[in-house]
C-alpha cells in the first residue's frame, strides 16, 4: 500500500490520523511531519506513527495531506516543493486555500485536491467536500474520496462552492456546540442541575439528528410536528424570531464564507 503523510498534526491533522488508524491503515504506511519535538513525541507514543521532517515526509510519501493553517501554507509549500516528484498527490484540508494557489507553488506534474473536512471525523461522522485541481485524474480523486470516507461522508463539489461549504459544514460543528451550550445554560437558569440539562440537550440533539437523517423529512415539517397550536414550542419559536436568530445564522455563515475568501488572499 502507498505511504500517506500528514503535514501539520494539530486538531484536524490528528483527527485525520486517528481516523485512518481506526479504519485499519497500517501505521508503517503513515508518516507525520511535525516541527515541535514535544508534539512529535506525543503522536509517536499515542499512535506508534513515525514523525519525521516535512522534507523527509514529502520525499517518502505518495500522498501528502497538508493540514497546516492557511496562513502557514505558503511556507510549507516552499519547504517541500523542491523534493516533490511526478505522480505524487497533494491534498489540502485548509480553509480558503485554492488548488490554483498550491499548483502555482509545486511542480507541474503534481496532482492537487482540495478538501473541506470537519471535526466529527473524530467519531467517524465527518463531512468532507472534495474538489479536484486542474490536473487531477479520476483515480486520484477517488483515492482522496476513499481517504476521507474512512472518517465519514464525502461529497464531490465544484471548487467554487468550497468557501460556502467551509461556512456550513467546516465551521458548522462550532455553531451546533454553541447552540447546545446555550440550551444547557438556559436549563440551568430554569433551575435544572447542570448534569440533567446536559443529558437532556445532548440526547435531544442526537435524537433530532437521527430523525433528520433516517426519516428524510424536511426540517420544517419536523419542527411543525413539535409545535402544538398555542403551546410551549410556539412561544419559544416566537422569541427566536423576535431575536432574529434566523437572520443571525445567515449573517454568521456569510461572515465565515467571506473569511474563507480572505484567507485565500493571505489576509
Ligand atoms: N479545526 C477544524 O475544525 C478544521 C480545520 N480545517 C483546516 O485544517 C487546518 C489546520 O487547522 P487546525 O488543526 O484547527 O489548526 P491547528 O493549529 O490545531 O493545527 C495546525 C498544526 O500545524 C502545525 N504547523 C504549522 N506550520 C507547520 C509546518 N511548516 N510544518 C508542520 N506543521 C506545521 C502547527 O504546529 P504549531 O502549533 O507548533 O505551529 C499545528 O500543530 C487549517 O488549514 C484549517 O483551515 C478544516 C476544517 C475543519
Ligand atoms: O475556523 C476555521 O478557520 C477552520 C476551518 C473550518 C473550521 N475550522
Amino acid at each position: 500500500m502507498s505511504q500517506t503523510a500528514i503535514l501539520g498534526a494539530g486538531v484536524m491533522g490528528e483527527t485525520l490520523l486517528s481516523g485512518l488508524v481506526r479504519a485499519g491503515r497500517r501505521v508503517d504506511h503513515l508518516l507525520v511531519g511535525e516541527k515541535r519535538a514535544e508534539r512529535a513525541r506525543e503522536l509517536e507514543e499515542r499512535y506508534g506513527v513515525a514523525v519525521v521532517s516535512n522534507v523527509e515526509a514529502a520525499t517518502l510519501a505518495d500522498t501528502l495531506a497538508l493540514v497546516v493553517k492557511p496562513q502557514d501554507m505558503g511556507d510549507l509549500l516552499a519547504e517541500i516543493a523542491g523534493v516533490l516528484r511526478p505522480g505524487q498527490l497533494v491534498v489540502s484540508l485548509a480553509a480558503g486555500i485554492t488548488t490554483a494557489f498550491i499548483e502555482s507553488r509545486v511542480p507541474d506534474d503534481i496532482a492537487v485536491v482540495r478538501v473541506m473536512p470537519n471535526t466529527p471525523a473524530l467519531v467517524d461522522e465527518g463531512m468532507s467536500a472534495i474538489s479536484p485541481g486542474s490536473h487531477c485524474s479520476d483515480a486520484q480523486l477517488a483515492e482522496v474520496e476513499a481517504l476521507m470516507a474512512s472518517v465519514g461522508k464525502v461529497l464531490r463539489i465544484p471548487e467554487r462552492q468550497q468557501d460556502a461549504v467551509t461556512a456550513i459544514s467546516g465551521s458548522g460543528p462550532a455553531y451546533i456546540f454553541f447552540v447546545v451550550e446555550s440550551m444547557i445554560e438556559a436549563g440551568v437558569h430554569l433551575g435544572l442541575p447542570r448534569t440533567t440539562a446536559s443529558e437532556l440537550v445532548i440526547q435531544t440533539l442526537v435524537g433530532s439528528a437521527k430523525m433528520l437523517r433516517e426519516t428524510g423529512t424536511h426540517p420544517v415539517v419536523l419542527r411543525e410536528q413539535v409545535t402544538s397550536p398555542g403551546g410551549t414550542t410556539a412561544s419559544a419559536l416566537r422569541e427566536l424570531e423576535i431575536h432574529k436568530v434566523r437572520a443571525a445564522f445567515l449573517a454568521a455563515m456569510e461572515a465565515a464564507r467571506n473569511r474563507s475568501r480572505e484567507l485565500a488572499e493571505g489576509i
